[in-house]
Order: structure tokens, then C-alpha cells, then sequence
């Protein structure tokens, strides 16, 4: 009997050991887990190492990771997102746009489900706008999931629609692939907020996964110092000095000269390719081009600000995207008044951009009357005045596949309100043509300055970017405004 109760102690001993061992393992295991997580959100740049690449599941779509710009954080917190800047009342627009919007969104509400054959990458969202609360609210979301089909479900529980998307180009695990079960995991999350600052958590909060926009300028901090340099930086450092030479700039100097007089100028830069269809070539002068740089870093930089389109099934454009006026969004080709993912107003167009614009209309009037000796222009190209601008900032590997710009209201389709489209930084082999099809379409180079307008007849052209050429940017524009390795293009329209 006692032997018995022997054997019984020693055997419940021995378990209970085994037992604390297991646990004590596993108390470690989690431990070493949390840790993992935690430090890697810790790392530099250059311990990090290179960026990651990973494959996305839509052809054609190439993951690229940009240098974590160091600016964003020496940016005055004033010109940071912030809370406050999240939440900002939209300006509201003209009652007319406003009014069209409303029904744009009951329309593509209805017709969802037609929309999702179309476009297997439409979200449950699609065309409407999520009130904050819903789209923080896990059990609201889930309601709202109840309502959508098996597949879009599918999407959502990627965790992709509402909360992540558009987080890998800014924030802190920029450059490096963010496991996607801590991304979407919440208590994984969680945990990734309790070890980031205030600010970071308050972006989440929002139902967004952005942490700052991208600033499409190099700051002062970032530039190449050979002795305190990694091998990373050295390669980025190395794009600025190969652009193009000074007798190119003492061209841009002349042409600038020239604009005196205003015909003779239109007549040396511009040329009618197509009817409504205008190119003007070297048309704002350099000094300008430093002002619009420097205008879209400041608003790209603030709420509203640049960042990387993309979509439920993690493919992403190769582009970073900013639009003022009104927004656009690429995944459901709608505009609205403020951003989907975070509900934020885009800024306003600035004024000097709106003159730009009736300059450049004007003088394709003049251009037009003189080559086609004809008095009523605006039956060739009508008049627009801007209230909506796409701003796309192509890093050197950006392109953008052939396409129409129809997603405007049908009334300026209808009446052919030009599309005014600006480019600046490095060239870009743009192609235009009748039909989708690239090997129709007719190449033209768009270089720094550039202005090119398609209205009228030509405006649902197909367009795209086949390709940037790198290091073509004039050097005193990159020198005076530090813009990155790559193309930015402002496209100003009206809804
Ligand atoms: O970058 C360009 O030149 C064209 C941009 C464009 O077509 C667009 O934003 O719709
Ligand atoms: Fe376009």
C-alpha cells in the first residue's frame, strides 16, 4: 500500500515535471516569437539588407521597394500625417460634382455583382464608401462580409480591402516583406503597434496600413557620403550624376528666352499630332519645373499624399499615385472625395498649377488656329478648366500599360474636355494609338518639360508608358530639387 502510494507520488512528480518543462518551452518559445517579431521592426536599412522582392499573383506587376526616405522623418511634424490631418472635414466641392459622385457610388453599389465578373479584383467595397467606424469595427466588417459572395469573401479575409494594402511602401518594414500573418493577424499587429511611436498607432487606428507618404525627393540626409555609406545607398547615390549635359540646360535657357514672344515659341515647341492631339515640346521652363517638383514633394509629403496603388490580390502599380481635387481609385476606376483606404480629402490643386493649365490651353488654341486657319478652336479642342489632377510619380522601372481615361463624368467625355498632361524628371517612351494594342500605338518621347493635351477628337486615345529612361532628367532640376531617380507626371482633368 505504501509502496503503492509511493510509485503514485513519484509517477504524478515525474508528470508534473514533464509537464512545467513543456510549458516552460513553450513560455520561451512565445517569448522568442514575440522577439522576432519586435526586432525586426528594429532594423536599419542596411541591416535589413537589400529589398525584398516577392511575386504577386497578376502578371505583368513587379514588386520595387524604394529607399526608406530619411526625409520623411527629418519632415517638419507639421507636414506629417497626423491624427487630426485624418480626420479633416473635405472642402466640398462644386455642388454639381458632389451631386454626381452621390449617384456615381448608388450606381456602382447596384451593380456589383456584374462589376465583379468583369473584374475579379473589385473589392466587397466596391463603390461605396466605408463609414470609419465600419471598417475598424471587426464585427461590423464582418456583417458586411456576411452580404458578399464566397469569393469575395476570399478577398477580404486576405485582409486586404479594409486594412492592408498599401502599407509595404512606407511604413517601418519598408523594403522588406511583412509577413502576411502578422499583417493579418491582430494580436500580431498589435503587438507591431504596441513597439511603434504614437503616431504610427493612430494611422492604424484608422483602418489603414500607411504610416507616411512617399516623398518623392532625396533629402539632404540621404546623400551619398563614401565613408559613412553601405553598398544600398552608394548604387542610389550613383543615378544623379548621370543626367543630361549643360548644353542641354543652356537649350532649355534659350527656349525660355524665346517665350517672349509667345506665337513664335508655340510654333518651335508645339505641333498638332492628331486632331485635338497636342505635343509641346521643352514648354515649362526649368524654373518651373523646380516649383511644381517642390509643390507636389510638399503636398505628396502631407495628408493625401503619395502612395502605392493597389490591389485585393496583393499586385501593386508600378507607380506611387497622388490626386488632388478629387480622388481617383484605381481598383474601382471611381472618383470620390476622399481617399478609400484612409479617408482622407486629396488636397486642392494649387492655383499656379490651374494657370499652367489655361496657358497651356491657350496656346494649343493659337497653334491650332494657325495651323488649321480655323476661328472656332474649340470645336477642335474645347476649353477645360481642371478640377481634378493625377499625380503619378514613376520610379526608373515604372510604366503603365495602354488604357483610356474614361472614368471622368459623362459629360466630359461626351464634349471631349481635354486631359492636360505634364511630365517631369527622367523621359518616358509614351505610346498612343486607336486600339489597345502596342504594336500599333506610335512611340513619342515626353522629356522634362514636355506638356502633351489630348481633347476633342482624340480623347479616349489609348495611352500608356512603355517605359522611363533613366538618368535623362535635366542635372540642374535634380540638383535644385533632389527628385528621385524617376518621372513625375501631372495629369490635370475635369470630372
Ligand atoms: O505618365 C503619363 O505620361 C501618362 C499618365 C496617364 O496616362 C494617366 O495618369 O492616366
Ligand atoms: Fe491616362
Amino acid at each position: 500500500m505504501q509502496l503503492g502510494l509511493y510509485r503514485t507520488t513519484l509517477a504524478a512528480a515525474l508528470l508534473s515535471s514533464v509537464f512545467r518543462g513543456k510549458m516552460m518551452n513553450r513560455g520561451f518559445k512565445s517569448r522568442a516569437d514575440g522577439n522576432s517579431v519586435n526586432s525586426k521592426n528594429n532594423l536599419t536599412d542596411d541591416e535589413r539588407g537589400p529589398p525584398q522582392l516577392w511575386s504577386t499573383s497578376k502578371a505583368g506587376y513587379e514588386e520595387e521597394f524604394p529607399p526608406l526616405s530619411a526625409s520623411v522623418t527629418n519632415m517638419p511634424k507639421s507636414k506629417r500625417r497626423t491624427r487630426i490631418d485624418l480626420g479633416t472635414h473635405c472642402e466640398p466641392k462644386s455642388e454639381k460634382v458632389v451631386d454626381d459622385i452621390g449617384k456615381l457610388q448608388v450606381e456602382a453599389s447596384t451593380s456589383i455583382s456584374h462589376q465583379v465578373q468583369d473584374d475579379a479584383r473589385l473589392p466587397t467595397s466596391f463603390g461605396k464608401k466605408h463609414s470609419p467606424s465600419s471598417s475598424r469595427n471587426p464585427r461590423l466588417r464582418q456583417t458586411y462580409r456576411e452580404h458578399g459572395e464566397e469569393k469575395r469573401r476570399s478577398t477580404f479575409s486576405q485582409g486586404t480591402a479594409i486594412d492592408e494594402p498599401f502599407d509595404v511602401c512606407i511604413s517601418t518594414s519598408f523594403g522588406k516583406k511583412r509577413s502576411p500573418s502578422s499583417s493579418r493577424n491582430p494580436r500580431l499587429r498589435q503587438t507591431y503597434h504596441e513597439h511603434g511611436e504614437e503616431k504610427r498607432r493612430l494611422t492604424y487606428s484608422q483602418g489603414t496600413a500607411i504610416d507616411e507618404p512617399f516623398d518623392i525627393c532625396i533629402s539632404e540626409a540621404r546623400e551619398f557620403n563614401p565613408l559613412t555609406s553601405s553598398v544600398n545607398e552608394k548604387n542610389r547615390a550613383m543615378w544623379v550624376p548621370k543626367v543630361r549635359p549643360a548644353e542641354e540646360i543652356e537649350q532649355y535657357k534659350i527656349n525660355i528666352e524665346k517665350t517672349s514672344n509667345i506665337e513664335d515659341s508655340v510654333g518651335q515647341t508645339g505641333q498638332v499630332l492628331r486632331p485635338g492631339m497636342v505635343l509641346f515640346k521643352n514648354y515649362i521652363p526649368l524654373s518651373e519645373q523646380v516649383k511644381i517638383v517642390n509643390r507636389c514633394r510638399e503636398l505628396g509629403c502631407g495628408p493625401g499624399g503619395f502612395y502605392r496603388p493597389g490591389y485585393d490580390d496583393g499586385a501593386k502599380l508600378r507607380l506611387y499615385m497622388m490626386c488632388l481635387g478629387l480622388d481617383w481609385n484605381p481598383q474601382t476606376k471611381k472618383y470620390g472625395e476622399r481617399r478609400h483606404h484612409d479617408n482622407v480629402c486629396p488636397p486642392d490643386i494649387p492655383h499656379e498649377f490651374t494657370s499652367l493649365v489655361s496657358r497651356v490651353l491657350d496656346d494649343s488654341h493659337t497653334l491650332i488656329k494657325r495651323d488649321f486657319k480655323m476661328e472656332n478652336v474649340e470645336d477642335v479642342l474645347p476649353a477645360m478648366s481642371p478640377d481634378l489632377c493625377i499625380v503619378n510619380f514613376y520610379t526608373t522601372n515604372g510604366r503603365l500599360g495602354l488604357h483610356q481615361d474614361r472614368d471622368e463624368s459623362q459629360e466630359s467625355i461626351r464634349k471631349g474636355l481635354p486631359v492636360v498632361s505634364i511630365s517631369i524628371g527622367d523621359s518616358a517612351e509614351f505610346l498612343y494609338g486607336d486600339q489597345r494594342d502596342v504594336d500599333e500605338a506610335k512611340p513619342v518621347s515626353l522629356e522634362s518639360g514636355d506638356v502633351l493635351v489630348f481633347g476633342g477628337d482624340s480623347r479616349l486615345i489609348f495611352h500608356g508608358v512603355k517605359t522611363n529612361i533613366p538618368s535623362t532628367a535635366p542635372r540642374a532640376l535634380v540638383e535644385a530639387t533632389k527628385l528621385r531617380p524617376g518621372r513625375l507626371n501631372l495629369t490635370f482633368r475635369k470630372y
